[in-house]
This record gives C-alpha cells, sequence and structure tokens, in this order.
C-alpha cells in the first residue's frame, strides 16, 4: 500500500533525452515498489555491442538527470543479467553526484564464460535515487570508546 505521506514527499528529479535516446522508454519503476528504474541501452540500432568474457564497456543511456541538492543516484546491476549471464556493473553501484550534467553511462562488465549481445533499448542496469547528505568532518584526537570498539571483518563470528 502506498503511503500517502510518501507520495507527497516524492522528489523531482529532471531528466533531459538527448538525440541517441529518441525512441526509447524512459526509465520507469517496473513494479509498484520497485526501488530502482531500469536503463536502457542507447546505442545504434545497427551496432550492437558484444562483449567478450571479461571485457567491460561504458554503456550509454542518452539520458542526462538533474537530481535534487541532497540526492545520489546510484547505478545497480540487474540481478537477471548477472545470475543467467555474468553480467554486471563494474563500480557497482556507481554514483550519479547531483551536480552531475553529462550523460548517464553504465559501466558493465562481462564475468560470464559466453560473448554476450548488447542491443539497442535493452535493459542493462537499475537506478535508484536516494538521500545523500553532505556532512561536516570534525578532526577529534580520538574516537569515544564503544562495545565493539576496533573489532570488525568477522570479529562477531560467523554462526
Ligand atoms: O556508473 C557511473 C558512475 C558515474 N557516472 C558519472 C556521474 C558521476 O557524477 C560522475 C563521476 O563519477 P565518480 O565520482 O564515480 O567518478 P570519478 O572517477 O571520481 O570521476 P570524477 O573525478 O569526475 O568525480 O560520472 C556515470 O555516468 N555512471
Ligand atoms: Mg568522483
Amino acid at each position: 500500500m502506498t503511503d500517502p505521506l510518501l507520495q507527497l514527499a516524492r522528489p523531482v528529479v529532471g531528466l533531459v533525452r538527448l538525440p541517441h535516446s529518441e525512441g526509447l522508454d524512459l526509465p520507469s519503476y517496473e513494479s509498484a515498489g520497485a526501488a530502482g528504474m531500469d536503463l536502457r541501452a542507447a546505442l545504434p540500432e545497427s551496432q550492437p555491442l558484444t562483449l567478450a568474457p571479461g571485457a567491460r564497456a561504458l554503456v550509454p543511456t542518452g539520458l542526462v538527470f538533474e537530481l535534487p541538492d541532497g540526492y545520489e543516484a546510484q547505478v545497480r546491476p540487474r540481478s537477471g543479467l548477472a545470475f543467467k549471464h555474468g553480467i554486471t556493473c563494474l563500480n557497482t553501484p556507481g554514483t550519479i553526484d547531483a551536480d552531475y550534467r553529462g550523460e548517464v553511462k553504465v559501466l558493465l562488465i562481462n564475468h560470464g564464460d559466453a560473448p554476450f549481445e548488447i542491443t539497442r533499448g535493452a535493459r542493462i542496469a537499475q537506478m535508484v535515487v536516494a538521500p545523500a547528505l553532505q556532512v561536516v568532518l570534525e578532526l577529534r584526537d580520538e574516537a569515544g570508546e564503544t562495545a565493539r570498539g576496533a573489532g570488525g571483518f568477522g570479529s562477531t563470528g560467523t554462526g
């Protein structure tokens, strides 16, 4: 169920379509509660991209986003592509800064064992918009005590 307050609080994200994404579906939430909007490859129809095993490529989306201050967008892999074909984002999650006004691109890598063809319009990744605070760093002589202290990297065990 949609919380009416959340509905009201939906931030507006500007979107500019570059000529090479003309005709492609714009990103949209594929289900009522989806966290991400799928991004499509804005490759030329006549020039699909074949990613050989181990190869990586920066795939254009043909889209420029204008995020409100205090937000970021994360470019994340799609689990289906990862599970079925070993296709994922190399820099996951990719970070789109609120002040970035260039084209969003998706850095894909083929971790599978077969070449993978990306065609125009293929949904290659998903974009999640999230709040991102800029903080003020305060240099201190030492950090305050906690029960955990410096324990990490498995310090609480596995079972
Ligand atoms: O998957 C990604 C990651 C980044 N970007 C764009 C938007 C982001 O705002 C900009 C810079 O990204 P990042 O800070 O990750 O890269 P950098 O290597 O630190 O470059 P820069 O020095 O430009 O910040 O590149 C993308 O289009 N796709
Ligand atoms: Mg950077």
